[in-house]
Parts: C-alpha cells; structure tokens; sequence
C-alpha cells in the first residue's frame, strides 16, 4: 500500500537523483568545453560540440549546398582563424590562414605526428606510410616518390595508353555515369605500376572490385563488427593481400636471380630497394606483407582521386560549352600533328602540346580541392602565435580555403580554367599538400588524367541525360548522385 508518506520519499528521491544528473551533465558539459583551459593557453574560442562526437557529425553533412568551406567560414567569422573544435573524436585546432596551414605542413620543429584516422592506420598496415613516423617515413616515402615521378611514368606511357584505349573501347553507344569505369581503368593501372599485374588478367579484375570494398572503410569508425564498411573492408582487405603477397614473393625471388613474370622481363621491379629495408632503427627485417602493405597504400589512397578529377573535368566542361570546344580543337589539333608523324600514343612530351586541358585540370583541383585539408597530432605542447597546442590535440590544416580565397582566385566559384594561363604558384595552389608527407602521385594523377581526357575528347561525344551536379566535400570531394552521359564515338566527325 503507498502511504503519503512513502509517495513523498519517491518523490524526493527522483529530485534528488534528476537534480544529481542534471549537475553532473553540467559539469561534465563544463569540462568538455574548457577542456585544457587554464592549464595551457589553446586558443580560447571555438566550439567543442557534443560530447564524444564532438563537431564531427556537423562536418560530415557538407554536400551539395553546404560546402566545408562555408563550414569553416561560419566558424572563423564567430571564432577567429585558430579556433578549438572537436573533430574525429580528438579535441582539435583549425589552423586556416596561409601561415598556418604552411606551419602544419613542414612541421618544424617536428613535434606533429601524421593524423590519419584509426580505422586507416588499421586497414592500411602498420608498414603503410600513412603509419610511419621519422626515419622510417622517410625511407619508404623516397622509394615511393623516386619511383612514381615523371621519369619513371615515361618508360610506363606505351602501356598507359592501351590500358586507356582498351577502358573507353566499349562506350560508343552507352549510356553511363563515367565515374565508375574511370576508377576500375584507374584501379588497374595503378595495380599494374606497383606491382606489374598485367592489366588484362583476372587478378586484375578481382584486386579492383575488391578494391572498391576496402576504400569504404578509412573513413568509417573503427568497429569490427559484421555488417560495418569496416568489417567489410578489413575482410576486402584481407583478400587483396592474399592475391598479392605471391606475386611480392615471386618479385623478392625474382631479385635473387630467378625471372619473374611480374618483373616485366629484363626491367627491374622499380621497388626493388623496398625488399632491402630493416624499420625500427636497422633492427626489423620487412616481411613480405609488409612490402605488399607499403605498395597498396598509394593505390588505396590515391586509386579514387584522378577518376574523381576526369568525372569533374567532364562534369565542368559540359557546362561551358565554349571551354569544352576549346578543348576539343586543342586536342583535335594534338591528334592531327601525331597522325601526321604516324604516332598513335601519346607521350609526356605531348603534354606541354595540351596547355589548354592542363588548365583545365589545374583549375577542377582549385575549384574542388580533392583533399580539403590535412590533419595532424601534437606529440608535445606545441607553441604558435602565442598559443599553446596541448599534446594529443588534433590540428586541421584545410587548405581549400586557400584555394577559395578571393584575394588570390578572383571570383573563386567561378569555374575558370584561364586564371592557370600561368602556371600555378606553388605557394597559393596546394591540392598535393606539400612538405616531407607532399603526394607522392603528384606526377602520376596530372599524366593520367590528361591523357585520359585527351583520348575521350578525340574520341567522344555525349549529351547528359540526367546530373544532379552534387558534391561531397568531407572527407574527400566526390561526385554523388547522377552524371548520366550518352556517348557516341566521334570517327565519324573526325
Ligand atoms: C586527385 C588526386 C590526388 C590528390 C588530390 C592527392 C592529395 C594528397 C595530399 C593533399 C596528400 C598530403 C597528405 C598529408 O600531408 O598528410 C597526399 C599524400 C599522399 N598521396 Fe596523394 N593525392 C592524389 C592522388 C594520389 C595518387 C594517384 C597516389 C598514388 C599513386 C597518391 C599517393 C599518396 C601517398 C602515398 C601519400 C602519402 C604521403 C605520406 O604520408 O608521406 N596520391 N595526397
């Protein structure tokens, strides 16, 4: 039976106990938000969201209209240029002028660690480069670049253009978003100069479509449970290395004197040097995973970019019709001078003949800033500008706003492929990052997507049948939703 008496004690207890949660929720509320203050001079505006996910969620909505760099503006105007957030579970930092994303990027004093997120370093390998750190980084990312640059790409380009030549054979006729085979042609020719699989093969076909699965997981939160694009691309991941650690064992035998069919007969395996690397100051011995870890990353990481970047080019150019013509007679006239000199390839020489189409893609990478900034990690108190950067906190570098800046672009939304009449300035134009972790695909992604727009535009036409013109900003730019084109082949103009 409930006396008054006992309804009244209920009563007091729930108060009790809601008026303890709301002050514990306060206050706990009150130490997220002033997390670090007092005790070291982070700057001391900004927003740390909610608990736990702090601002991140905000920040994965930029698409289609609200772009990241919108996002960023709104928090300068209330904040200031370095300002506090909490992004991908870390407190974090926004540093958005030109002084201080140039500041993370060359890391003077060397007091940052590389800031990939969890489930990459997890899916990548710890051999990966995203995962090394000091001596070891720069081991591995000197094989990677010297082996990638234009020199090398020369002696890959005959090779190049059949894989290109083959990947368009079938669209005459079809009616299709473009972005797909784009990334399947470029998944292939990335396996094929990493590893030298012959691009034709079933290998091939099946590295790419499980590539497609593994590229889902860096970005989603590390929880290996069925069903999560993580689980999934662990698993996807898992694969690849299975198809891939034979032929890293036939190229290692290979160097001690055995031929390999992966070796492309007598030319070297041009990662020979990765076989010879002890990590670990001398004392680790690289295993034959951890060789295949080091050549997949570049393809896991910068496999979607150049496709992304053939996908806007076209994207842009069907929209201004008078660029697009442009185009198409820079390229028609390129075409007529190699008939004349009976070269069907094209070649690196070839394209300082295509300025108009360099343009063209020097621009869709300031316009969409594929990579839209950098991260890094705090390994000690950091002291800039007056502040200090406690360690473990996370400091975003997002570049796009250089590329958006009025100051340097005038108009910045507006799509203009002049303004790289000139060549770019290094300085102000930053879409590979730059520094001791600068895009070792830099050379790669600029030669395949030229020549891949050279041999469309010489050989297609298309209208579009339906386009959403839709944008991904976070944390890559990607196309979403549809970009249908018809396309018929051009022979019959030509
Ligand atoms: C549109 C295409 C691409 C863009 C916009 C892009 C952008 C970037 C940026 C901004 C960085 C610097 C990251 C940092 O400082 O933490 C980077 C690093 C890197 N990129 Fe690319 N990338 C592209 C394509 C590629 C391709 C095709 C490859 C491989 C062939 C590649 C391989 C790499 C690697 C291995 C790193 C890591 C360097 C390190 O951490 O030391 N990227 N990329």
């Amino acid at each position: 039976m409930w006396t008054e008496e006992s309804t009244n004690a209920v009563q007091k207890i729930v108060t009790t106990l809601s008026v303890f949660c709301i002050v514990f929720l306060i206050r706990a509320w009150w130490n997220w938000q002033t997390a670090g203050l007092g005790l070291k001079s982070i700057p001391s505006k900004g927003s740390l969201g909610w608990p736990i996910v702090g601002e991140s969620l905000s920040v994965r909505r930029c698409s289609g209209d609200i772009s990241f760099e919108g996002w960023l503006r709104e928090r300068i105007q209330k904040y200031g240029t370095m300002c506090k957030s909490h992004l991908f579970l870390k407190p974090s930092i926004l540093m958005t002028t030109t002084e201080e994303v140039k500041f993370v990027f060359d890391d003077p004093h060397k007091q940052m660690r590389n800031g990939a997120p969890e489930s990459l370093k997890r899916i990548f390998g710890s051999t990966s480069i995203f995962s090394l750190e000091g001596e070891d980084h720069r081991h591995v990312y000197k094989i990677l670049n010297d082996s990638i640059l234009m020199p090398e790409l020369k002696k890959k380009t005959a090779e190049f253009n059949r894989i290109m030549r083959h990947s368009l054979s079938s669209w005459d006729g079809q009616t299709l978003d473009i972005l797909k085979p784009m990334q399947t042609m470029i998944f292939k020719l990335m396996t094929f100069n990493f590893f030298g699989i012959p691009w034709e093969g079933e290998i091939a076909d099946r590295i790419a479509s499980l590539l497609y699965t593994v590229v889902l997981g860096p970005t989603s939160l590390p929880f290996y449970f069925p069903g999560t694009d993580f689980y999934k691309a662990m698993n996807a991941k898992t694969r690849v290395t299975e198809l891939v650690v034979p032929i890293i064992r036939e190229l290692r035998s290979a160097e001690t004197g055995r031929s390999s069919k992966y070796a492309r007969s007598a030319e070297k395996f041009p990662y020979q040097n990765l076989f010879n690397i002890k990590f670990n100051g001398g004392k680790e011995m690289i295993s034959d995973t951890g060789v295949c870890d080091i050549l997949l990353s570049p393809i896991l990481s910068g496999g979607q970019g150049p496709g992304t970047v053939v996908a806007l080019a076209i994207f842009h150019l069907t929209k201004n019709p008078s660029m697009l013509q442009k185009a198409q007679a820079e390229v028609d006239r390129v075409r007529k001078q190699k008939e004349e000199l009976g070269e069907a390839d094209l070649s690196v020489s070839d394209l300082k003949d295509l300025k108009y189409l360099t343009q063209v893609y020097n621009e869709v990478l300031r316009i969409s800033t594929i990579v839209p900034g950098v991260g890094r990690v705090a390994t000690t108190d950091i002291h800039f500008n007056g502040h200090v950067i406690p360690k473990g906190w996370f400091m975003l570098a997002p570049f796009v706003l250089i590329h958006m800046d009025p100051e340097l672009y005038p108009e910045p939304s507006k799509f203009n492929p002049d303004r790289f009449e000139t060549p770019p300035n290094p300085g102000k134009f930053l879409p590979f990052g730059r520094g001791y972790r600068h895009c070792v695909g830099r050379d790669f992604t600029k030669l395949v997507v030229v020549m891949t727009l050279y041999h469309i535009l010489s050989n297609f036409t298309w209208d579009v049948v339906s386009c959403s013109g839709k944008v991904q900003y976070v944390p890559f730019v990607k196309m979403i939703g549809d970009f249908q084109l018809s396309i018929k082949s051009r022979t019959h103009l030509l």
